[in-house]
C-alpha cells in the first residue's frame, strides 16, 4: 500500500487561511449540507470525472470523510490518477468540527 500523507485539521486550517485549497468531501449529501470544511467540494454532487477536470493535479488536494478512514482510500485513488500532492484529513470532518465548528461551511 503506497503511503498517503495525512493532514491534521490544524494544518488544513492554516492552509485555508493562507489561500485556496482543494478539499474534496466524500461524505453523504445530508452530512455535507449539515456542515463541511469551508469551500469543500461534495463528491455526492460532483462525479469523479468532474473532479478530475475541476481540480488542478499539481495543486494540493485534501480528502475529507467522517473520521479519516475512507478518505485514505479515496486519496490513494486520486494519487493513482496523477494528483501530485494528495492528503487524507486526519480524524475527518468530526475532528474538524470539534476544533473549528465556528468555521463550518453550511448549505
Ligand atoms: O468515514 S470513515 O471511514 O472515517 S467512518
Amino acid at each position: 500500500m503506497s503511503q498517503i500523507k495525512q493532514m491534521s485539521v490544524q494544518q488544513l486550517h492554516d492552509l485555508l487561511d493562507a489561500g485556496p485549497v482543494n478539499v474534496l468531501d466524500i461524505r453523504d449529501e445530508a452530512s455535507y449540507d449539515a456542515g463541511h470544511v469551508p469551500n469543500a467540494v461534495p463528491l455526492s454532487r460532483t462525479p469523479v470525472e468532474q473532479c478530475m477536470e475541476k481540480f488542478d493535479k499539481d495543486q494540493t488536494l485534501v480528502v475529507c470523510c467522517y473520521h479519516g478512514i475512507s478518505s485514505i482510500e479515496a486519496a490513494m485513488f486520486f494519487s493513482q490518477q496523477g494528483f501530485a500532492d494528495v492528503h487524507s484529513l486526519m480524524g475527518g470532518y468530526e475532528a474538524w468540527h470539534r476544533s473549528y465548528s465556528e468555521d463550518d461551511g453550511m448549505e
